[in-house]
């Protein structure tokens, strides 16, 4: 004992701890449990044989945690609960559809396609078919799995699904007794206590929410099962006979684009209602004493409600139906001896809460919509009941809603059914309704790798064909050949994302066929890739030849380009030299008219007037002179103008002896370097000189000269455009074969005058004519030329002074100028016979004058020629 009582001790503190640091947490022991628990032995042993502490397993374990209260995650408030529409068409169902009892409320045309099916054996084959083609099963009393059809399968969108968690699941077979047992009694028997309660029916339209409510006369459902449970209570129970009942009956109406409507079912023709909130203004309510009151109204009621045909149900509610059974209490209640309250039992049988396409009508969207608020409404407030009123107070905008929305946030107990129809063809709709109900419902998704939605399923374009299609039996080929089609329209276009996503199971033998067709599609691909690109080489090839095209006429137009350049250039090249020609002819002009007045003088030894000379100097600087315009013309008349020119000049000359005119003209035609007029202008003083004593000029010389002129005027007019451009230096070769001969000796004579004394003062001309006068010496020979050009600034510069040049008359000079006297008379007779060029006019037209004749006869005889 004092072994054990020294065991069981605690050992004694040590001296010195030693306490590790960041010690595991879960090892640590906590105050509360070291101080009340003592450690076993064993523990305490090891740690006095090592000096450490041991790990409070025992400990730990041993400390009971109070667990925390588990709330349920589920509102007893609500629940949900599954039925099952049975398959279209049993052999039973045949038995028992002739006898089918008519109940109160319009009874469903379909019954007459069933009788149908029911005599054709090939219907009844595919019917049967579709029994075996259930797209859901039931699990047990709390689950279901939801196959969708093979096509669906194939497409990997949607794999099988176990919807567990309802509070019931009504198989196909069972009846309205069950349904009434399972859920609506609890929900009565609070009622009949004075707690209200709601139960409402979800589902596609077809699957039997109508159905379950009312039933049929046969089979009732749970209105009047409820019903007639109540006033049979009421009769058994003596101590409730207290309570009154009272039957309200509405509907809630949507009609897209004039919002919701409520109308009493119980009231008159016009009987639209007000909903405010939890309230419907106007509502009437029935007292029902017993049954049969009651069943009466709810028929009554049932012809009122709106429907329509769609393609799922030919009487389909196209209206939310509330019933409203209200009890009151006129006394206490016996259990709880408090004063009773009023207590309302909502039935609601909402419309289809189906997709769209599938009714083929236009649905009340409101009225899906409230479904679909209901469940989501009534899922979140059990679990956040403030936020989730804040939260779904925005969604409470239907008039449903609005009215139940006590039950919605979970403030009064309800019960919904979901109802669905479990052939394959109604996959979507049972699939899409427990999604909606599956945050409420604990919901284990199997071998699904992508959530299935109404949104993706959307996008297949096969799946809208449902759209038109009657469930109806007759219609069922039509539905399994649609059906096929979409599966193997679909299953190609998820082989195609599946190859994609996953390549590894093309070594799926199931998947051989399509590996077939993806090589074939591939081949396909590629056949149409190949011809886009032969097509796009095409249009290159194309373009290129257009390119070339246009390559090609662009180098056409170059050609074109250059040539009309060079045909320009040629073309500057000749107006030019033309441009040259016309600035020489006016020196031609100067040494035409020179030499005619020297001819003049001399033959008429009067000073040779230089007024035709002046005057085409003064067109020289710029206006064109007339001569010049007659020697471009080279015409006839242009001859005899010059030749009549030429006389009058000379006659005009002879009388008026306008030197000064000719001095400025002179001083004009400095800026035209043209030696030969120069130089014919000198000897025109020469001949002046010498012939003073004759100032009329003979007519013989007047046309010598004109001859002369016409035969050398296309030589000068050339050369003189020539001399132009050439150096000085040049010019006086030129000079030299332009001059006649009878100029050469005349220019002879010059160089033997004294010129350089009559040279006047202008420097620049004194410089000219030095350097002119050297290059002449340097000349050999016959080459006077350029000195007598030289010589033109001394006269010009005489005349400028107004001084006359002074003439000597030598002996030598004289001789020659007879001798080119001579020589034109020569000339002159030569060029009669000729006669083109002015000769034969001149001669025949003008004879010589008296005194042309007597000149020359004085001159041959005193110069002995
Ligand atoms: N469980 C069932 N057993 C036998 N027949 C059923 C069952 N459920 C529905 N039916 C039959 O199916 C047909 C359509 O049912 P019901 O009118 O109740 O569908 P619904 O869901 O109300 O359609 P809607 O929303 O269009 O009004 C009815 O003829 C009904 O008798």
């Amino acid at each position: 004992m004092e072994e054990k009582q020294k065991s069981l001790s605690p050992p004694p503190c040590p001296s010195t701890v030693t306490v590790r640091r960041n010690p595991p947490r879960k090892a640590r022991a906590t105050p509360c449990t070291t101080a009340t628990k003592q450690q076993p032995l064993s523990s305490l042993a090891s740690a006095n044989s090592h000096g450490v502490p041991t790990f409070p397993i025992d400990e730990i374990l041993s400390i009971q945690i109070p667990q925390p209260e588990i709330k349920p995650s589920v509102s007893e408030s609500l629940k949900i609960f599954l039925r099952i529409k049975p398959l279209k068409t049993f052999t039973k169902v045949t038995a028992t559809a002739k006898s089918r009892p008519r109940n109160v409320w319009p009874q469903n045309p379909s019954k007459k396609n069933i009788a149908k099916e029911n005599r054709n054996p090939e219907i009844a084959k595919r019917v049967k078919r579709k029994e075996e083609e259930a797209c859901i099963a039931l699990n047990d009393s709390y689950s279901v799995t939801l196959t969708p059809p093979q096509a669906l399968q194939e497409l990997k969108r949607s794999k099988t699904e176990v919807y567990e968690g309802f509070s019931h699941v009504f198989p196909a077979d069972c009846s309205q007794k069950d349904v009434y047992d399972k859920m609506v009694q609890p929900l009565l028997e609070d009622f009949m206590k004075g707690k209200s309660g709601m139960l409402a029916a979800l589902g596609p339209s077809g699957s039997g929410k109508t159905h379950t409510v009312f039933g049929t006369l046969k089979d009732p459902g749970i209105v009047p099962i409820t019903l007639r449970r109540i006033f049979n209570k009421s009769d058994e129970t003596s101590s409730d006979s207290f309570r009154s009942f009272n039957l309200s009956i509405f509907e809630i109406c949507s009609e897209r684009g004039k919002g919701e409507k409520a109308y009493d079912l119980l009231g008159g023709e016009s009987s639209e209602l007000s909903v405010q909130q939890s309230t419907i203004r106007g509502l009437k309510e029935v007292s029902i004493q017993n049954l049969e009151e009651a069943e009466s109204l709810i028929g009554q009621a049932m012809l009122k409600r709106a429907t329509a045909t769609t393609n799922s149900n030919s009487q389909s509610s196209r209206s939310q139906c509330i019933i409203n059974i209200r009890a009151s209490c006129n006394g206490f209640s016996n259990e709880t001896k408090m004063p009773s309250s009023d207590s309302m039992l909502t039935i609601v049988d909402l419309a289809g809460a189906e997709r769209e396409k599938r009714t083929g009508n236009q649905p009340p969207i409101l009225l899906t919509m409230n479904t679909r608020y209901m469940l989501a409404v009534t899922v979140r407030v059990p679990e956040e009941p403030k936020e989730g009123i804040a939260e779904t107070s925005s969604k409470f905008s239907g008039s449903l809603t609005r009215y139940l929305r006590d039950y919605l946030e979970g403030k009064k107990r309800m019960a919904l059914i979901l109802t669905v129809k479990a052939g394959e063809e109604d996959y979507l709709d049972t699939s899409y309704l427990l999604r909606q109900a599956s945050p409420y419902m604990k919901i284990k998704f199997d071998n699904t790798e992508e959530p299935c939605n109404k949104r993706q399923l959307k996008t297949f374009p096969r799946a809208e064909k449902n759209k038109k299609i009657k469930l109806s039996v007759p219609k069922n080929s039509q539905i399994e050949e649609t059906f096929n089609g979409e599966r193997s329209q679909i299953s190609q276009e998820v082989y195609l994302q599946e190859t994609k996503a996953d390549p590894t199971e093309r070594s799926s033998p199931k998947l051989e066929h399509v590996a077939q067709d993806k090589n074939e599609r591939e081949h396909i691909i590629m056949r149409n890739f190949s011809k886009v690109l032969w097509n796009v080489l095409k249009q290159c090839n194309e373009k290129l030849k257009v390119a070339e095209g246009e390559i090609c006429t662009l180098k056409d137009s170059l050609r074109r380009e250059q040539l009309k350049s060079l045909g320009l250039e040629t073309e500057l090249i000749s107006l030019k030299s033309s441009c040259l020609v016309e600035s020489c002819i006016p020196e031609v002009e100067a040494v035409v008219h020179a030499k005619e007045e020297a001819s003049g003088y001399e033959s008429s030894k009067s000073p040779v007037p230089s007024k035709n000379q002046s005057v085409n100097s003064e067109e020289n600087v710029g206006i064109p002179s007339v001569t010049t315009h007659v020697e471009n013309e080279d015409t006839e008349l242009s001859k005899d103008q010059v030749k009549d020119a030429v006389r009058d000049r000379c006659h005009l000359s002879s009388q008026n002896d306008a030197e000064p005119r000719q001095s400025v003209n002179s001083e004009e035609n400095l800026g035209i370097p043209s030696a030969t007029t120069h130089v014919e202008t000198e000897d025109t003083e020469l001949s002046r000189d010498q012939n003073q004593d004759n100032p009329t000029p003979s007519q013989e010389f007047v046309e010598v000269s004109q001859d002369y002129i016409n035969s050398r005027m296309s030589n000068v007019q050339t050369k003189s455009a020539i001399s132009r451009r050439c150096p000085d230096s040049e010019k006086h070769e030129r000079n030299r074969r332009l001059l006649p001969a009878s100029s050469r000796s005349l220019t002879e004579e010059m160089n033997g005058l004294d010129i350089k004394d009559i040279q006047i003062e202008k420097p620049q001309v004194k410089a000219v004519k030095t350097r002119v006068q050297k290059k002449a010496e340097s000349i050999h020979g016959q080459e006077i030329e350029v000195p007598a050009r030289e010589a033109e600034p001394t006269s010009t510069k005489k005349q400028r002074n107004g001084q006359k040049p002074k003439r000597r008359l030598q002996p030598a000079s004289s001789v020659l100028l007879t001798r080119e006297i001579n020589t034109l008379e020569i000339e002159d007779d030569m060029a009669e016979p000729k006669g083109n060029r002015g000769g034969k006019k001149t001669t025949v037209s003008q004879p010589r004058s008296q005194g042309s004749v007597t000149l020359l006869r004085l001159l041959t005889d005193n110069l002995h020629l």
